[in-house]
């Protein structure tokens, strides 16, 4: 009816002075409070959520109607109110209103930077004469125990990215998660047991130092990498860290972020409290073509089958345009400093492979070896599988691990008991067998090995004493020849 009575630019004029007599007869007051705003577009309103939590803890009970957020194992349900719900709470003997809804399309236009993207908000109503109290006391009251019911209910999760051609335009779905649950923890993690603890005490003091931070001018973030060959726990280290400090984890699949500005999008959507984690960062992207590129320049006389594979590999590679100076602003760029209490970890296999400036001391400060199994790896493993402190077996394993290189992943494998009639010893003698087997494969193809380069040299000599031979050949011939014509010229002479 409004529309139509004012039609065009009065509708504006006639909005305001309605609003203006409406507030003279109205005893309420109206505070909204929005799930994005229009200065932090990005970013969801801490305000939104701890409302959220609220008042699905405290005043759900009353709605008629509710949407059901999060199902954990079919255990549990957390509600929040459906659209256009209304509940009421009290506080201090005081009447509060609560209402939830979206923006309509019109509104959004006019509020959004965010265009088609749904802007639900949260709506408090009371009388004019709380105002006061209620916007100073009740609304930190409600945030506060909002905060609170979050520390208390909180889940971690796994995130990982969507391919960018993925995200909705109406949804914001760049990340998707599930609960995480991996049981790995610094217990269970088999390494030097002095190791382990210089890197508890590394989190540990991190995870404390918000206040150190801010004093030294450092972002409150930490970058590890971790390398060494498969097998060696570097994914079961990152969940025990995860586990260890309570944090989030967002798994970032580099191949499928399109650009360096998609990657910053990415980085501005995850929460604090959380490890970034990168895997397998050398095979990830091809983070050293730009500056190989410019070493090889002017090398045209490339083998031609090995030019077409890195044709090939490019062109896999070409899904993303993330580029080396891309990564090095996401990990310690200004909008790094968005959000604090993170780590940022790398692994790789081949750490020698990546670009010195990406792990360099204030991107990557802490550079960690996961190594082969050790003695000491060995006996976390044995207490972990086969509830072992000590058995007569582990002198000759001890001494074994010492001759041959084993990942813990394959000592773990042998120490797991495969039926119900394999006990602790027969673990002990098949990893013993396993270990004896690993030792002839290395010394066989340490042989092999030495036979190829034995061989490899033999050819190599010869070639050389076939050029030497030539050389000499040549050298003699041009003697040979020069004698002949000063023969010629001395018996010229002499006629
Ligand atoms: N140091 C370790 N402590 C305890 N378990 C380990 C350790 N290393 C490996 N394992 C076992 O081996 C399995 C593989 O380990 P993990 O996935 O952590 O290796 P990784 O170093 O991440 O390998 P990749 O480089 O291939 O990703 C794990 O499930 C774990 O049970
Ligand atoms: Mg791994």
């Amino acid at each position: 009816m409004f529309m139509q009575l004012f039609p065009g630019q009065l509708r504006g004029d006639a909005r305001r002075y309605v609003n203006k007599l409406v507030s003279y007869v109205y005893p309420y007051v109206e505070i909204t409070f929005r799930e994005f705003q229009v200065d932090t577009w990005f970013e969801r309103s801490e305000a939104f959520e701890a409302i959220e939590r609220y008042l699905s803890a405290n005043s759900s009970k009353m709605a008629k109607r509710l949407k059901a957020n999060v199902v954990k194992d079919c255990k549990s349900v957390v509600l929040s109110l459906a659209e256009n719900e209304e509940v009421t709470d009290e506080f201090n003997g005081i009447r509060i209103w609560w209402t939830s809804n979206k923006d309509t399309p019109e509104q959004r236009a006019l509020f959004s930077y965010r265009g088609d993207e749904e802007n639900r908000f949260y709506r408090l109503t009371c009388r004019r004469e709380h105002r006061d109290i209620i916007t100073k006391d009740y609304v930190k009251h409600v945030l506060d125990e909002g905060k609170a019911i979050a520390v208390r209910t909180r889940q971690r999760k796994l995130y990982t990215n969507n391919k960018t051609e993925k995200w909705s335009r109406f949804k914001r779905t760049m990340w998707s998660h599930i609960i995480f649950e991996h049981p790995s923890t610094f217990d269970t993690l088999a390494m030097d047991p002095k190791k382990k603890k210089e890197i508890l005490n590394d989190l540990i003091t991190f995870s404390k130092s918000k206040d150190y931070y801010k004093k030294v001018g450092k972002s409150w973030k930490r970058g590890y990498l971790l390398y060494g060959p498969p097998g060696t726990g570097k994914s079961s280290m990152i969940a025990a860290m995860a586990n260890l400090l309570d944090y989030d984890i967002y798994d970032l699949e580099l191949a499928s972020v399109k650009d360096n500005t998609d990657l910053r999008k990415l980085l501005i959507d995850t929460s604090t409290k959380s490890i970034i984690v990168i895997e397998d960062i050398d095979c990830s992207l091809n983070l050293t073509g730009q500056r190989k590129e410019k070493k090889e320049e002017g090398k045209e006389d490339k083998d031609p089958i090995e030019k077409k594979v890195e044709e090939e590999e490019d062109k896999k590679k070409k899904g993303s345009e993330v580029t080396l100076s891309g990564l090095l602003n996401f990990i310690d760029g200004l909008w790094s400093a968005c959000g604090s209490e993170r780590l940022i970890i790398f692994t790789t296999n081949y750490v020698e492979k990546l670009d010195p400036a990406l792990i360099r001391r204030g991107r990557m400060d802490k550079h960690i070896e996961m190594s082969y199994c050790c003695y000491e790896t060995f006996k976390v493993l044995a207490k972990n599988y086969l509830d072992l402190d000590s058995h007569e077996l582990f002198e000759t394993i001890c001494r074994m691990l010492g001759e041959t290189q084993m990942t813990p992943a394959d000592v773990a494998e042998n120490l797991m008991p495969k039926s119900d009639e394999e006990t602790p010893e027969i673990c002990l003698n098949n990893l013993i067998k396993s270990l004896e087997d690993a030792k002839e494969v290395a010394r066989l193809k340490a042989l092999e090995d030495a036979k190829i380069k034995v061989e490899e040299e033999a050819g190599k000599k010869k070639d050389e004493d076939g050029e030497k031979e030539q050389k000499i050949d040549a050298k003699l011939g041009d003697e040979e020849g020069k004698k002949a014509s000063d023969a010629k010229e001395n018996g010229v002479m002499l006629a």
